[in-house]
């Protein structure tokens, strides 16, 4: 998952949110961060300095594994959507197309996860990110690691292959389409 040497340092844009602002759900519907999921993750991510940021992921009994222990595919999901977020710095729409993830200790039920993740390097549609999963604080042990490549996209790729019941009810709702247009894609 290396970016090709001819791959450029990431641009946090203009616009962009300042650091430490929480970003906000993309979709409430989102199983990562959206605020109308009961079982969702519920992710606050906050813009850092650079093309990063940090959010923390409290792991309750709806995301256990194994007795008492946190499910792997949940924990990609947090940092999958954790690295998703970068998008906004980069003011891109862009989705997973590869993701690798380590886990390198287990994680018990009732654990603050400390997420931090940033963009590596950006190529054409291609943007190499990699992101933490800490125990304890920002500083604590390492639990879970991942480097993924996202592609950017635009509006079609929703309207084109999303269901249409959900299409049409994140277009006739004037607060998603304000979302969709933070990241600069025309609904
Ligand atoms: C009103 C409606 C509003 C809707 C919008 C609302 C809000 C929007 C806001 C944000 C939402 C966006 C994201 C959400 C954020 C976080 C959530 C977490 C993220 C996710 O959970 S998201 C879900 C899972 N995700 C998918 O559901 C993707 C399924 N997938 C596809 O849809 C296609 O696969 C796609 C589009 C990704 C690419 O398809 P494609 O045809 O456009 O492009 P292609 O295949 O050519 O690849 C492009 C370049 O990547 C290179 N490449 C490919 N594979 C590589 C590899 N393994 N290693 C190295 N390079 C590789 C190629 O070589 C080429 O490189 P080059 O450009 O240099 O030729």
């Amino acid at each position: 998952m290396a970016p090709p040497p001819r791959a450029t340092a990431p641009v946090r844009h203009p616009d962009a949110p300042p650091t430490g602002e929480l970003l906000g759900s993309h979709y409430g519907h989102c199983f990562g961060c959206g605020g109308q999921q009961p079982h969702g993750l519920h992710l606050e991510v906050r813009a850092g300095q650079q093309v990063d940021v940090t959010a923390e992921f409290t792991v309750r009994p709806v995301h256990q594994g194994a007795p008492g222990l946190a499910h792997g595919g949940v924990l990609t999901t947090a940092l999958d959507e954790t690295m998703g977020s970068l998008g906004w710095l980069l003011h891109v729409v862009m989705v997973t197309r590869r993701l690798e993830t380590e886990f390198v200790r287990p994680v018990p039920v009732g654990t603050v996860l400390h997420l931090a993740a940033h963009a590596v390097a950006a190529e054409g549609r291609k943007v190499f990110t990699t992101a933490t999963g800490r125990i304890g604080g920002p500083d604590g042990p390492l639990a879970v690691r991942a480097d993924a490549l996202f592609v950017k996209v635009d509006v079609e790729h929703f309207t084109e292959h999303g269901r249409d019941e959900e299409i049409q009810a994140a277009m006739a709702d004037p607060d998603q389409v304000r979302r969709a247009r933070a990241f600069k894609v025309n609904p």
